[in-house]
Order: C-alpha cells, then sequence, then structure tokens
C-alpha cells in the first residue's frame, strides 16, 4: 500500500447500547466502501467469534480499514466496532484511545439507554468528536424527532447534528461516511517522527504466535526492522504487518496515523502486553500513556475437569486472557476440585462468555464455582452494621416517557440475575448499567451448603443475614434439581456456623441403564454403557455425592433465563 498522508486518515468507532444496530451499520459501512461483498451471507461479519454468532451479540471490538473517495480524493477509514453490553465497556475504552471520533448509535424506538449514556461519557471524557447517528428510523413506532430532543437534553448535542438513518435498509448511510470526513479530526502523527505504536489488542494464533493490533502513533514500521517492547524492553524482528480489511491484508509498511497489525516472532502471551508502546530498537521513544487496569467485580473459581488437563487448561487461559486482558487470574486450589484458578470478571456475561470462549475456541473443558464479589472483612467479635438496602441518588426524566436513575447498591445484589430480572419485569424496556462506588459496611454472614454433612467450600456464599434463610432455602431447593437421585440417599443443608437453616432430601435411586435391554445385544449395551460413563465425567465428586458441573453456577441464579 502506497504511503497515506496522515491529513486523509480518520480513526473512529461505533459505539452504542445493546442491540442499537452496530454491527449492522459497520456491515453497510464495509459493502458501501467495498471491504465485503453486498450478500445475504455477509452479516455482522465482525462478529467473527462462534460465541458471538451464537449468542447474537459483540463481545470483542474489531476493526477494520476502509477506503472511501471524498470530492476527489481518496480516505482510509479505520472503523473500530464494539460490545454493548456493560460486561465489556473495557473493550469500548480500549478502543476509544485509539480514534479521534466515534458514532454514537441510539436506537429510534427505544431512545436513549444506560449503555449509550454510559458510551457517551467514555468518548466524552476522551476529548473525542462525537457524530450522533439515530438507526432504525423504517421501524413503524420510530420517533426520531424524540431521540433528538433527549439527545440535546442529555448530552447537549445540537439536534441538527443527528443523522437519521436505517443501517438495515442502507438509508443515509453515504452521509454517515461523509460525517466521518467532514467532522473527525485526523490523527495527529507525523511520519518524520520516531516510529511508535499503541498495542490496543491482541491475540493469540496457534501458529504465528501473537498478533498484536496497534495504532500508529509517529512514523513508519516495515518487514524486517527491529522492533522493541516498552513493557519488557525486548527485541523482535517484524514477520508481517498489515490493515485489516477486516481480515488480515499484510502490507510492506505501516505509517503515521494507521491502525494495523504486527506479528514480531512473539511466542509468549506475557510479550504482548495491551496498552504497551512499541518502537524502533535504535530509536527509543517515551512510552505512551497505556491504559488503566479494567477492576474485576465478580470473581469465580475454575478448574479442569481431570487433574491431567491442568496444563493444557492452563495454557489455554493464558492465551485467552491476552485476548481478554480485563480477565484477572490467581491460582487457587480446592479440595474437591483439585489445582485451579480464580478468575476475575467484569459480570456474569463476561464470565459465561470466557468459558464458553474456553471450551468452543481451545476445546478445554472446565468447572465453573459459583461466582462471588470482592468484600472486605473486618475479623472482629460484635461490629453490628445497619444493613444497606439501595440507596435512591438522583432522578432525571429524560422525556415525559423515560427516566433515569441513580442508585447505590450492594454489587452484590446486581452481578447474579439483577439485569435478567430487570428487563423481565419492565417488559425489556428498562436498561442498566454500574460503576464501582466502594466498599460499604454491612451485616454479613458466610453461608455453607453441605451435602451429607460435607461442606463443599465451592458453593459457600456471603449473604445479608435478613437473607440469610430464604438464600439458603433457594440453593438448597436448586442443588436438589441439579443434583440427579444416586444409589445413596443424599441431605442438601444450608448451615451458618454448626447451625443447620435449610434442608432437602434426593431420595436413593438406582439407574440401571440396562434395564430397558433385553437379550443379549453386547453393542447396544456397550453404547449405553459409554454413554453412562461419558455423562459421569461431567460430575465432580463431592464426598460419595457425584454432582454435576453446571450445578456450580446454576444454585446461585435465582430464575433460569
Ligand atoms: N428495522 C431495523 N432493524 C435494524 C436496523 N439496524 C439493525 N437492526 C436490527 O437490530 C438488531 C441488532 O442489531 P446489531 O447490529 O446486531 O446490534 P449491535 O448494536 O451490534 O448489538 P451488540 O453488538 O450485541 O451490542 C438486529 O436484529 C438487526 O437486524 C435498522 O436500521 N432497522
Amino acid at each position: 500500500m502506497s504511503k497515506f498522508p496522515a491529513e486523509r486518515i480518520r480513526n473512529f468507532c461505533i459505539i452504542a447500547h445493546i442491540d442499537h444496530g452496530k454491527s449492522t451499520l459497520a456491515d453497510r459501512l464495509l459493502e458501501m466502501t467495498g471491504a465485503i461483498a453486498k450478500t445475504e451471507k455477509n452479516k455482522q461479519v465482525l462478529d467473527k467469534l462462534q460465541v458471538e454468532r451464537e449468542r447474537g451479540i459483540t463481545v470483542k471490538a474489531q476493526t477494520a480499514s476502509l477506503f472511501y473517495s471524498h470530492e476527489g480524493e481518496q480516505y482510509l477509514l479505520n472503523l473500530i466496532d464494539t460490545p454493548g453490553h456493560v460486561d465489556f465497556s473495557y473493550e469500548v475504552s480500549r478502543s476509544i484511545s485509539a480514534c479521534q471520533g466515534v458514532l454514537l448509535i441510539v436506537d429510534a424506538n427505544q431512545g436513549i439507554q444506560a449503555q449509550t449514556v454510559a458510551n457517551f461519557y467514555l468518548a466524552f471524557e476522551a476529548q473525542l468528536t462525537i457524530i450522533p447517528v439515530i438507526n432504525k428510523i423504517d421501524l413503524k413506532n420510530a420517533d426520531p424527532e424524540r431521540v433528538e430532543s433527549q439527545i440535546e437534553k442529555v448530552f447537549d448535542i445540537p439536534r441538527e447534528e443527528c443523522i437519521r438513518i436505517s443501517a438495515k435498509q442502507g438509508t443515509n448511510v453515504e452521509m454517515v461516511l461523509q460525517a466521518v470526513v467532514n467532522r473527525i479530526p485526523p490523527p495527529v502523527a507525523s511520519i518524520d517522527d520516531p516510529f511508535k505504536a499503541l498495542v490496543f489488542d491482541s491475540n493469540f494464533d496457534h501458529y504465528r504466535g501473537v498478533v498484536a493490533n496497534i495504532a500508529v502513533f509517529g512514523g513508519q514500521v516495515r518487514k524486517g526492522d527491529k522492533i522493541m517492547s516498552a513493557h519488557l524492553a525486548k527485541t523482535y524482528e517484524v514477520n508481517e504487518l498489515g490493515l485489516l480489511r477486516p481480515d488480515e491484508h499484510p502490507t510492506q509498511k505501516l505509517f503515521a496515523g494507521q491502525v494495523g497489525y504486527i506479528i514480531a516472532g512473539m511466542k509468549d502471551v506475557k510479550e504482548a502486553q495491551i496498552g504497551d508502546t512499541l518502537y524502533l530498537q535504535e530509536q527509543p521513544v517515551k512510552a505512551l500513556p497505556g491504559f488503566k487496569p479494567a477492576k474485576a467485580m465478580v470473581f469465580a473459581g475454575m478448574y479442569p475437569m481431570d487433574q491431567s488437563e491442568y496444563p493444557g487448561l492452563r495454557s489455554a487461559i493464558e492465551r485467552l486472557t491476552l485476548n481478554d486482558s480485563s480477565v484477572t487470574v490467581q491460582r487457587d486450589s480446592s479440595l474437591a476440585l483439585g489445582a485451579g484458578w480464580r478468575l476475575g470478571f467484569l459480570g456474569l456475561l463476561h464470565m459465561e462468555v470466557f468459558n464458553q470462549r474456553l471450551e468452543q475456541e481451545y476445546n478445554a473443558s472446565v468447572i465453573v464455582t459459583a461466582p462471588t464479589v470482592p468484600y472486605k472483612a473486618v475479623l472482629s467479635s460484635a461490629k453490628l452494621i445497619k444493613n444497606r438496602r439501595a440507596i435512591q441518588k438522583n432522578m432525571v426524566y429524560i422525556d415525559d416517557q423515560r427516566v433515569m436513575m441513580k442508585y447505590l447498591f450492594p454489587l452484590n445484589e446486581v452481578v447474579v440475575d439483577f439485569y435478567d430480572l430487570l428487563k423481565s419485569l419492565s417488559s425489556g424496556y428498562a436498561s442498566f448499567d454500574y460503576e464501582n462506588a466502594g466498599y460499604q459496611a454491612a451485616d454479613l454472614i458466610k453461608m455453607d451448603i453441605l451435602l451429607n454433612g460435607r461442606p463443599v467450600e465451592e458453593l459457600t456464599t456471603i449473604v445479608h443475614r435478613e437473607r440469610a434463610y430464604p438464600s439458603g432455602k433457594a440453593m438448597c431447593e436448586r442443588l436438589k434439581d441439579s443434583i440427579p437421585r444416586q444409589m445413596f440417599e443424599i441431605a442438601v443443608q444450608a448451615a451458618i456456623g454448626s447451625k443447620i437453616i435449610a434442608r432437602e432430601t434426593i431420595k436413593a435411586f438406582r439407574k440401571n441403564v440396562l434395564a430397558k435391554c433385553y437379550g443379549g445385544d453386547i453393542t447396544r449395551k456397550m453404547k449405553l454403557l459409554k454413554r453412562q460413563a461419558e455423562g459421569k465425567k461431567k460430575m465432580r465428586r463431592i464426598g460419595n455425592v457425584e454432582v454435576p458441573k453446571d450445578a456450580f453456577i446454576n444454585v446461585l441464579k435465582r430464575k433460569e433465563k
């Protein structure tokens, strides 16, 4: 690719509340600039992961470089599509650091939602140019007038700046491209400076090692150059580099202002830290500011199904955390489950997605324990503090139909199923976002779960004293439903210290899988026994009780989704 002057480069990301149409707009922009063909098959092309396609959500930010001709000049537009769900907002803040502007998409029917507000502030604080785009104007009950009023009121952006589009039908999408060129400033990056690039994302490829996504803030880099990373000060030779269109498109060089990928023989995942600065060996530079580390909100234990799978699972977790640096990892071990890790996530969906990616992309099978939130314990005898429930902080009317409320909540109340509950109570109309407000004193106690008298440490929870009885009862009931009957009776109990507060009994039952097999068809018998053995692999033995691995996470959910 020929050298592209920074004045004709625009770096922007698409941010929005979940389902407001980011990925659909990205598809249209890719089609209109010829990056992908216009076919039915090309839907949500930037959602590459299996988990994204299955769940219909974006979890990873993706980059695509587009060429766009405007008034006789060719522009290079670097687009980053970002996730909408609260649990992945870290991806959004990282993407923003590589951009000068954002397209803030708002659904013409739903209007401003919690994530619209949270993402707006991320962009606003980073002082990026914000282009409001009202999407889905083709919907029967679209009300772009109302949404424009909301944007004016909540974000103080004049309504004239809003672009009304239908990403699905392609209406006015050309106006979005023009606005990107006309309103977003080019990156401030000079080709005459020494090479300096920010690693804003990275991936592990089984064959080529680390593939780092970089934004070039100065100078240029070419294949064969010797580069160093500020973090470890190790030297690497650039093997390959290029643009993401959205697939890798190798080039000879990357220049100031460009966004692309680089492969430089980094074999160890620890070598490509997200937020690191790359520079030429002979031209050291001052490191770029990098990122504030993400703060884990939900913690859970992860263990291999079988201890022999420990090394494999360890490298899978290391590689996946390279791709998702917001996960924190600490080694841990448990009597029942053996050696494993304690992982920190930004939320429950984040945890589920990480688990699913481990299984799908790394073929790793794991046991996940019940999620918990961080507490600070004061070890003193009687310090009883008043219960603190949600406290309302403020309330703003966005218009006559919507109100934005701020509450102070115990995190424990929010992480497990608050989001699902809020959605179902409000028939899907309410949305929410949260940020850490620090620790608060509360009257909490430790509740154990016992199976035939033996405590299952993975299911120990910290609960509010007033909630202990109903929560113990509910956990016992759910465990009763998740543990299949076995050859002996099983007592499921919840206890506070030595006091039992709830109990359920699972009756004895002998499952004879051969019962229906009359006569002597040995191959059929073997098949049935094999299937039973496979089922058993998904179980963990605690004392003499076999517990399905899903039980560890299922018991904490109040309702099935
Ligand atoms: N009617 C209509 N539907 C749209 C339009 N744009 C997107 N949709 C639909 O809205 C749904 C969500 O669109 P996506 O593009 O996946 O939304 P997203 O914002 O990328 O979602 P996340 O990445 O999960 O946050 C899909 O069913 C789209 O087909 C539009 O202009 N009109």
